[in-house]
């Protein structure tokens, strides 16, 4: 069964349809990589599956049980958890602060969450600074975890969002364009710290432009056209596709 499924999804907007009755289906354990030239509909794909909005048709479904319009934080507490292409987090606030301020605060059944839920709340905010120190730690944050976030790069950043997400403890983690603006070496870091998740049982959907970084990492790409599965496979095959190939070259090219 899969994770997570996408099954004739429409989105419009005004005349125009975004996503015109997309169905992809992700396995537990895939590391999927989305790509498309702009405006074939990737990021509304996301939102659609993560419940940024609402789908004006179709069906989104999580380990079997139909989530389509649930609120972002009703599929956190499920597990699936999203990336933005723009990081969210505070600049006024240093970064572990931003860290542990992404802690669930309504408990639910997951790692984490139920370890908050069950102790005092003593113990449950010695929970969230543990979790926080360890996943600062573990993006080599630490020498920053003191400095106000407005003060890293672009990459830095983005290693600071993943740290976040990672404090809600995702079955499966869509990530938005995680190398855009990130300098080759840190985008190295950060394709290495997904393939990790994957390797420790992370699903992880990765929309990005990045091609090269895109097609070394995952195990299958999906390509979308004007809101419409164009071709999905394995990274090489689709890469030497000829459907694909003419929509990178076609008028919508990068
Ligand atoms: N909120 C919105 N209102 C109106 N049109 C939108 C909205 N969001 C997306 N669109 C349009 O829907 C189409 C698909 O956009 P989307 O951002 O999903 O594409 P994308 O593949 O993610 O593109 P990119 O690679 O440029 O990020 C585009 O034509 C875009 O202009």
């Amino acid at each position: 069964m899969s994770l997570l499924s996408a099954d004739g999804l429409v989105k419009e907007f005004g005349g125009l349809r975004a996503i015109d009755g997309l169905s992809v289906s992700i396995d537990e354990g895939e590391l999927v990589g989305v790509m498309g030239p702009n405006g074939a509909g990737k990021s509304t794909f996301f939102n659609c599956v993560s419940g940024v909005i609402q789908p004006d048709d179709g069906t989104v479904s999580l380990n079997g049980t139909d989530v389509t319009g649930d609120a972002p934080e009703s599929l956190a507490h499920r597990g699936l958890v999203r990336t933005f292409q723009n990081t969210r987090e505070l600049e006024t606030m240093t970064v572990r602060d931003n860290v542990r301020l992404a802690a669930p605060d309504q408990p639910g059944e997951r790692t984490l969450p139920a370890l908050l839920r069950s102790g005092s709340m003593q113990e449950r905010e010695e929970a969230v600074r543990e979790r926080a120190d360890e996943l600062i730690e573990m993006f080599e944050l630490d020498h920053l975890a003191d400095e106000y976030s407005s003060n890293l790069s672009g990459g830095q950043r983005k290693l600071l969002e993943l740290a976040r997400t990672l404090m809600l403890d995702p079955d499966i983690l869509l990530l938005d364009e995680p190398f855009a603006g990130v300098n080759p070496t840190l985008t190295g870091e950060i394709a290495d710290h997904v393939r990790d998740l994957n390797n420790d049982g992370m699903t992880v959907v990765i929309i990005e432009h990045e091609l090269e970084t895109l097609t070394e990492l995952v195990d299958r790409l999906v390509v979308l056209q004007q809101g419409q599965l164009l071709v999905e496979g394995e990274p090489e095959a689709v890469l030497e596709d000829e459907r694909v190939i003419e929509a990178y070259l076609g008028g919508d090219a990068e």
